[in-house]
């Protein structure tokens, strides 16, 4: 029988399917592993931006990933959207209880058409309990400077956030470089060094999910047993990729898009 290594997405549903769940589902497959998904809340959502966000309680979300986690052999877990702090709370809680081993956190706030998709109360409970069971969190630019309070304007401003960040507990952070100008470097915090993980910029406007895509490939690679810088810069190959296969699906930002043609190593 063939073996399958299986990775949890904790997200939320993109209705125009280029982000969230389906993002995360999306990528986890092509990367040749098995996709479970523990939905936080369903987006009404398109190209251009959410109008909606509806979320599920706190319990139904714990149901859900115990459920999961009971019956599944989870090799590595993703979470995006997280929403609430009550949902935040329960995930925290139960992701400690288990000693999960590979967790990535995207630590989605804002959509990229501006849409807030977390409380502003929820941040203080992901930093304070899920940052530190995390493998690696993958801030954006946006994000990071509300983790720290801070602009960041210059890559060394980048290197300076990421290593601030990686006071929070999680073992590596990621700080993407996505919204800047020129070439899309990210930078890497892991183990007292900074590496820049840097790939040429694509021009496109199909850049929707690219963060949900990444954290996704990224995970995926972990649960495949790979080390840490490894499993980033094949998902940045990955997304790099994926970005010059953009589709022009809806009339806003469309999503990225992949190609048949990832071998496993
Ligand atoms: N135009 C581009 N060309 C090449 N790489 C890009 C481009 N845009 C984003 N990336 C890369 O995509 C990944 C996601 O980064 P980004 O900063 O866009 O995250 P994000 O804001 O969380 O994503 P999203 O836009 O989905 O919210 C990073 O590796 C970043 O460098
Ligand atoms: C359900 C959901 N999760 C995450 C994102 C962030 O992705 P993006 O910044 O590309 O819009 C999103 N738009 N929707």
């Amino acid at each position: 029988m063939l073996h399958i290594n299986q990775v949890l997405t904790i997200a939320g549903s993109d209705s125009s399917g280029g982000a969230g769940i389906q993002a995360d589902i999306k990528t986890i497959t092509m990367l040749q592993n098995y996709a479970a998904s523990v939905i936080t809340g369903v987006t009404a959502q398109n190209t251009k931006g959410v109008s909606e966000v509806s979320m599920l309680s706190g319990e139904f979300v714990k149901q859900q990933l115990n459920d999961v986690l009971n019956d599944l052999e989870i090799n590595a877990i993703k979470t995006g959207m997280l929403g609430t702090a009550e949902v935040v709370s329960v995930i925290a809680s139960v992701l400690k209880e288990r000693e999960i081993k590979n967790l990535v956190i995207d630590p989605v706030m804002v959509a990229t058409s501006g849409d807030r998709l977390l409380d502003k109360e929820a941040i203080s409970i992901l930093t304070g309990r899920l940052f530190s069971l995390a493998t690696v969190v993958t801030p954006n630019l946006t994000e990071a400077e509300v983790l720290i309070d801070k602009e960041i304007n210059t890559l060394l401003e980048m290197e300076d956030a990421a290593k601030e960040i990686s006071n929070l507990g999680p073992t590596a952070v990621l700080l993407k470089g996505g919204h800047r100008e020129g070439k899309a470097i990210d930078l890497l915090y892991y183990k007292d060094k900074t590496h820049r993980i840097s790939a040429p910029r694509i021009k496109t406007e199909n850049t929707h999910g690219t963060g949900c895509t990444l954290s996704s490939a990224i995970a995926s690679n972990l649960a495949d047993g790979m080390e840490i810088l490894p499993a980033i810069k094949k998902a940045k190959d990955f997304i790099t990729s994926s970005l010059k296969n953009g589709i022009n699906v809806g009339k806003g930002r469309g999503p990225v898009n992949h190609l048949w043609r990832f071998e496993k190593i």
